[in-house]
């Protein structure tokens, strides 16, 4: 009887193990982080066949490198995240993991991720990789407390995912990766303000200035969410011009890029936290389905 006990208890620790790794990491963010990379390996004119092995491979390095900047961002910030509602229960900032342990995966987690994306594909997408773990990890983070600027140095390895993908399939980085790099680019402003919004007070309480306006969710921050939308509209339709896909993944982009300049004029219109929820619930189906579409009506050729 009391053997089963122990045995239970044991495998409780196990699934509470795993379940604050995968707080670690951000598995959720992590994981389209690394769709939008996988996807951009799929477009790379030179990637001619779905080959899992190297899809596993490059969703195991993208994950790693990723997981490993989430890492060090909530060791960095465990002092505030233990501040704020939405993050307290991560482990580091609980006091559920110390941060030698954490420290640990993060080194080991770094150098496995760059020498699966070195090894295996080349040296020009681990580099990008150890470029973008940097500037979130000690640009990005520590920026956060001083200014809303911090918001677009984050959307830099926010974006670059796109390119560390294409690069690993086309060993250059050519216009194509770019393109992704521009559309991930523009998209992450709605996306994040939206959840800044619906957060402000959690954010304000810790002391990060993350808002355009300094007085948090104002009829500014919905007109900003606006024009980033609309900037999305021409930059949605370069991988039609350039030539990597074709007319209906151009409609679907289109169509998704509509949906999004909607979103925010709503959220301007009713200035509450149900529309901001709609933007961000919005932002999250958006990339998922334009990336889908580019890599459905792929023209391999570039
Ligand atoms: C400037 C860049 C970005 C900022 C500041 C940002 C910020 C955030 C924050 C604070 C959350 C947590 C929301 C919550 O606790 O409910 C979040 C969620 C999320 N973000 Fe972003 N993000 C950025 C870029 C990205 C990128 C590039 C991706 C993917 C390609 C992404 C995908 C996601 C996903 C999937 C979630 C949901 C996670 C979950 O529900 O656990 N974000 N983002
Ligand atoms: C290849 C590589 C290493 C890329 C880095 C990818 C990465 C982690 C992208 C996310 C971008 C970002 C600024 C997220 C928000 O973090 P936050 O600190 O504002 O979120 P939090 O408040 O929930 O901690």
């Amino acid at each position: 009887m009391e053997q089963v006990t122990v045995k239970q208890q044991s495998s409780l620790n196990i699934a509470g193990k795993v379940k604050d790794y995968m707080m670690l990491i951000k598995f959720s963010l992590s994981f389209m982080v690394v769709f939008s990379a996988v996807i951009s390996y799929l477009l790379a004119p030179k990637v001619v066949e779905f080959d899992w092995l190297h899809i596993i491979l490059l969703f195991t390095g993208g994950l790693l490198v990723t997981g490993s900047a989430n890492t060090v961002n909530q060791i960095v910030e465990k002092d505030t995240d233990a501040m704020m509602m939405r993050t307290s229960k991560r482990p580091v900032a609980s006091g559920r993991m110390q941060p030698a342990e954490a420290w640990a995966f993060a080194i080991i987690a770094i150098a496995a991720g760059l020498f699966i994306l070195g090894y295996f594909f080349n040296w020009l997408s681990a580099g990008l990789a150890l470029f973008s773990w940097f500037v979130y990890a000690y640009m990005y983070t520590p920026l956060k407390k001083v200014s809303a600027v911090s918001v677009l140095l984050g959307a830099v390895p926010g974006a670059l995912p796109c390119l560390i993908g294409w690069a690993a399939g086309q060993d250059e980085l050519s216009a194509g990766g770019w393109v992704l790099f521009a559309i991930q680019f523009f998209w992450q402003f709605p996306h994040f303000w939206a959840i800044a919004w619906i957060s402000h007070k959690d954010y304000t309480n810790a002391g990060f200035k993350l808002m355009p306006s300094v007085e948090g969710p104002t009829k500014y921050s919905a007109i900003q969410s606006i024009i980033y939308s609309l900037v999305l509209i021409p930059v949605g339709m370069l991988p039609y011009l350039v030539g990597m896909s074709g007319m209906i993944s151009f409609y679907i982009v289109l169509v998704a890029n509509l949906m999004m300049l909607w979103l925010s004029i709503r959220l301007y219109r009713e200035m509450e936290k149900k529309a901001a929820r709609r933007v961000m619930f919005g932002s999250y189906i958006y990339l998922a389905v334009v990336l889908l579409a580019l890599l459905m009506d792929k023209i391999p050729v570039g």
